[in-house]
């Protein structure tokens, strides 16, 4: 046996450059959504929300008060599912397939801040729409404007 044959086998692993240029570092940032769209599914359905509210918002004619508390509104949830995703990469990162109640912990409590993200999200949606909608139903709203 020669020396060439003690070496341990290692998995060949991939090595990475950091961001050299504003544009190197932009160019991943996209890559992060993308990763976003094509991986996670209650991602593309925030998605879906935020392109329907914005359909609504245009064909209701939003006035420019109410498209700023719509957009922190569909970012809020966003985010929250974006912050979701980075924990849970990183409890599995450091966990791995180990069972472990932190990790259990760190999930479920990200998770609890999506579902609270879109109650709100929801809520204010609810508050700027409704006048829009009696209107646009022709029935004469309770709320003003
Ligand atoms: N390492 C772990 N130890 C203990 N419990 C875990 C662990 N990993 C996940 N869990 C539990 O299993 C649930 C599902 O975990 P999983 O990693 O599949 O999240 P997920 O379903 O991908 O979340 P999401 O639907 O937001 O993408 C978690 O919410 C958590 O309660």
């Amino acid at each position: 046996m020669d020396s060439q044959d003690k070496k341990p086998v290692m998995p060949k692993r991939k090595s990475y450059k950091r961001n050299k240029t504003f544009f190197a570092a932009l160019f991943n940032a996209f890559n992060g959504i993308w990763i976003m769209i094509s991986r996670e599914r209650n991602f593309r359905i925030h998605i879906v929300i935020a392109l329907v509210v914005l359909w609504v918002g245009i064909e209701f004619h939003l006035s420019r008060s109410d498209w700023l508390w719509v957009t922190v509104a569909v970012s809020f949830a966003i985010i929250a599912e974006i912050l979701n995703t980075i924990i849970e990469a990183v409890v599995d990162l450091t966990v791995g397939d180990r069972y472990d109640d932190l990790a259990k912990l760190a999930k479920d409590v990200a998770a609890a801040g999506v579902v609270f993200a879109v109650f709100v999200e929801f809520a204010i949606l609810a508050i700027i729409l409704q006048p829009y909608l009696w209107h646009w139903l022709g029935i004469h709203n309770l709320f003003t404007y």
